[in-house]
């Protein structure tokens, strides 16, 4: 025998019924059926009762809703002959609800006893009808099997007289019985409840009476998820959980199963299955006593309860006081007031709870009256109120004993810039639940289910700023990149956000790069910076990171900021790491603090690896002793390509063109460009350096540099002749020209030099970039690196890089 229990929106209409007949079609074993009423119905009954009891005329409305909802799933469920005789049985506990309403409304009172008696008239109604359509079925009276106290609203069941009614009811059955859930009776035989959400009790309490060999809880998802997909967009079905975890789970949140279900089945060990009858052939949960089950991973799912407070006693008064606890809570059980969680560090001078926030002035008031007198005397001086809060759980078996489970925890939600205001674990160590921020709560949940491996992919939250050369070409790779990288190494890479300097947009579920130009001109806001930073910092998503495509220095003073606010930068944007060294540390500092990455690879030689190389050198103990370099792409272009037909302002153009200068050419032609990447190099080699500690030669003159770009263009052209002389000159000795940048002995300098043409810069071609560190290690034979060291998708090619570097896969 089995009992399977239908719920709410499995019975919520016409067709939900027939599904249901199809799944009691398919069954070879003896049925019990527990139905609950039509979806929505109790809640209609119970808010019909209360407008009575308040003397409003309004629950004769609700009363025909019941009715029409009765009456309209009889006449689609059955043919035409059949419908009066069972519109007639039905029309007698109609009418008998609106009776009792009535009464209700004219003594203007509505005491728990009344609610029971009421309560349960939507599992009368429906089982009655189910029963009827299903002919073959035989309806049992649950109200009379069922016995408990007089608890109205939540009564407790007296297992010894009810398991024996049951069994004698059920003793000689065989076939397909129905019963209404949720209802019992007291002694003398007046109707009880077993709470909201009963009737998967009532299914618990017969399947433990009769030892059947399993309860299935048919609902309208597909069992316990990993968390709630409507936060988590890739929360799965888990596929056991053991009879604790179910337990736990639903405690937490999780409303797939009444909590006090578990308990009878799991004495008798039965296996419950949670089914979803909108998808009948889905595997479900099936909860048993297996302990270490499904995939091994060490916690099954993630739950939360919103709409919390926390209320905190302190006080030195409180310290080896013995009895605090006891009263306190006796209190708080004295007004009804529910404890979801407690936590007492073992200084003892305070203690925290969590309740449901609707009893937050039940609560306070429960502990000023209990605590009067210490509050009187100090002894107790601080009582504080937090509201808008959350309680996040993670719930698994194997989580018992396993090491560095609250570690890993505590580590990834901090590093997602996220407050932990209190925690709990039992010492069971099958829970772990800690108090957020309700603004934080859908973060939190995203970081835990991908940091312990309930999803399947790692998400990065890209804000991408900038989408010119650089920045287009990045988005490109990415759209081509993106289903390999999900394929293979489990990483999303989402764009959040995205920016130039009109228009940005936002989308948290993530923006279709096939068409963010024209979304961002349709639907886009006026872009401004400060909004920009303030929309990442708000929308609060785990995994963020702001990716600078764009050379403006504004952008870098956003940095700080972000970081601060957990969130992780790459940039292509030289200007934040050759700002003052102040600036440089801190914002190094900051990120090492906050756990985010702060990169900028690009910065020097473009996709080439030349920044990560030289902290693997300096983080292995190397010191650097000498840095040679050529790193202006655009120079190095325009030394190679300079001619007697191609002067030096038509190579500047063609550099641009190619897309190896920066937005403005003069920081290329000033030198400028090269002397932030060599200030980079020094830094990051372990030197504290500034700008002005570097000597720059310039080859061009100052003149040229002032005003507008415009007119750098325009004047440009009068270096052409004086170029072509000296190059010529240079030709005929046979050298080359090189923007050479060198550190040594603590001194820095860049400027143009003449080199032989066996010099190692002598074969650069284009813009190839070339950088020789002489180390302690690297002495008489230099490390060199070589190649493009500019141009669009290169440099796209170095920010992917960084940013998958952020996901640490
Ligand atoms: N090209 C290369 O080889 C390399 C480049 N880099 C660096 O990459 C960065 C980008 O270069 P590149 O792509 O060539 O430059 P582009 O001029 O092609 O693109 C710059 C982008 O930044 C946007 N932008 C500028 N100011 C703002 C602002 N205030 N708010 C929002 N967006 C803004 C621009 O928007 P709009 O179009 O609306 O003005 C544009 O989308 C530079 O810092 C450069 O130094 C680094 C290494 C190599
Ligand atoms: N403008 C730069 C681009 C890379 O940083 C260059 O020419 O090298």
């Amino acid at each position: 025998m089995k009992v399977l229990k239908f719920g709410g929106t499995s019975v919520g209409s016409a067709e939900n019924i027939q599904r249901v007949k199809e799944i009691l079609k398919g069954q070879t074993d003896d049925v019990i059926v527990v139905v609950s009423a039509l979806g929505g119905i109790t809640d209609k009954i119970l808010s019909a009762a209360k407008m009575a009891a308040i003397g409003t005329g309004y629950f004769q409305a609700e009363l025909t809703e019941i009715n029409t909802r009765h009456y309209e799933t009889i006449e689609k469920l059955f043919v035409a002959e059949k419908q009066a005789d069972i519109k007639a049985k039905t029309t007698i506990l109609l009418e008998e609800l609106e009776r009792i309403i009535q009464g209700v409304s004219l003594i203007g009172e509505l005491t728990p006893k009344t609610l029971d008696k009421i309560g349960g008239f939507g599992e009368r109604l429906s089982s009655l009808i189910i029963s009827e359509y299903i002919p073959e079925s035989k309806w049992f009276d649950s109200s009379k099997l069922i016995k408990t106290n007089s608890n109205f609203g939540k009564a407790t069941v007296d297992f010894g007289q009810t398991n024996q009614l049951i069994q004698t009811a059920f003793a000689s059955f065989s076939g397909i019985a129905i019963v209404p859930g949720f209802i019992s009776s007291n002694e003398v035989g007046e109707y009880t409840t077993l709470g909201r959400g009963g009737s998967d009790y009532t299914g618990a309490i017969l399947a433990a009476a009769l030892d059947v060999a399993s309860l299935e809880i048919w609902t309208d998802v597909n069992g316990f998820m990993t968390a709630d997909p409507r936060v988590i967009s890739k929360a799965y079905t888990i596929k056991m959980l053991s009879y604790s975890e179910a337990m736990e789970l639903s405690h937490f949140g999780a409303k797939v199963i009444y909590p006090p279900t578990i308990l009878p089945v799991y004495k008798k060990g039965i296996p419950v299955l949670i089914k979803n009858t909108m998808d009948p052939e889905n595997e479900g949960t099936l909860i048993t006593d297996s302990k270490h089950n499904g995939k091994d991973l060490p916690i099954k799912g993630i739950s939360s309860i919103s709409n919390i407070t926390l209320i905190t006693i302190q006080g030195l008064g409180m310290v080896g006081v013995t009895g605090i606890s006891s009263r306190l809570f006796g209190a708080l059980a004295r007004q009804n007031v529910n404890v979801i969680l407690i936590s007492q560090a073992s200084s003892e001078n305070s203690i925290s709870f969590a309740i449901d926030s609707s009893s937050s002035s039940k609560a306070e008031a429960a502990i000023q009256q209990e605590f009067d007198r210490e509050i009187q005397l100090d002894q107790i001086n601080k009582i504080t109120i937090e509201e808008n809060l959350a309680i996040v759980a993670i719930v698994g078996e194997n989580m018992k004993h396993a090491t560095g489970i609250a570690g890993k925890l505590f580590n990834t939600i901090g590093k997602n810039g996220i407050n932990i205001i209190a925690i709990a674990q039992g010492a069971s160590e099958l829970n772990i639940s800690w108090v957020v921020k309700i603004s934080d709560l859908r973060k939190t949940l995203n970081v835990v289910h991908e940091s312990f491996f309930l999803s399947e992919n790692v998400e990065l939250n890209v804000f991408l700023l900038g989408i010119g050369l650089v920045g287009g070409n990045l988005l490109e790779q990415i759209k081509q990149q993106q289903p390999k990288l999900l394929k293979e190494k489990h990483l999303k890479i989402k764009l959040a956000g995205v920016a130039n300097s009109k228009k940005m947009l936002f989308n948290r579920e993530g923006i279709d790069i096939a068409t963010f130009r024209e979304k961002m001109t349709t639907e886009g806001q006026q872009s401004s910076l400060e909004n920009f930073k303030n929309e990442i910092i708000g929308l609060n998503m785990y995994n963020s990171i702001f990716v600078d495509c764009t050379a403006n220095d504004q952008a870098a003073g956003l940095y700080a900021e972000l970081l601060n606010a957990n969130v992780s930068i790459v940039t292509a944007n030289k200007v934040a790491a050759s700002s003052d060294y102040e600036n440089y540390a801190l914002l190094k500092k900051t990120a090492k603090r906050k756990g985010v990455k702060f990169l900028f690879e690009t910065n020097v030689g473009a996709g080439l690896p030349i920044i990560t190389t030289l902290n693997d050198l300096v983080n292995s103990g190397d010191t650097i002793v000498k840095i040679e370099a050529v790193l202006s792409g655009t120079l190095n272009f325009i030394f190679n390509t300079i001619s007697d037909t191609v002067p030096l302002s038509q190579t500047i153009r063609m550099a641009k063109d190619q897309g190896f200068a920066e937005p403005d050419p003069r920081i290329d032609l000033s030198g400028v460009d090269v002397a932030r990447k060599l200030l980079i190099l020094v830094r990051e080699s372990g030197y504290q350096f500034d700008m002005k500690d570097i000597k720059i030669n310039t080859f061009i003159p100052e003149k040229y540099f002032e005003g507008s770009v415009d007119d750098f263009w325009k004047n440009i052209p009068e270096m052409d002749a004086e170029f072509e002389a000296n190059r010529k000159k240079l030709t005929a000795k046979g050298l080359l020209w090189r923007f050479v940048a060198k550190f040594e002995d603590g001194k820095a300098e860049i400027g143009l030099q003449q080199i032989e043409a066996n010099h190692p810069f002598a074969d650069l071609q284009g813009s190839n970039n070339l950088v020789m560190f002489n180390t302690e290690r690297y002495l008489e034979f230099p490390m060199i690196i070589k190649g493009y060291g500019a141009g669009a998708a290169v440099t796209a090619a170095g920010v992917f890089a960084d940013i998958i570097r952020v996901s640490n896969i």
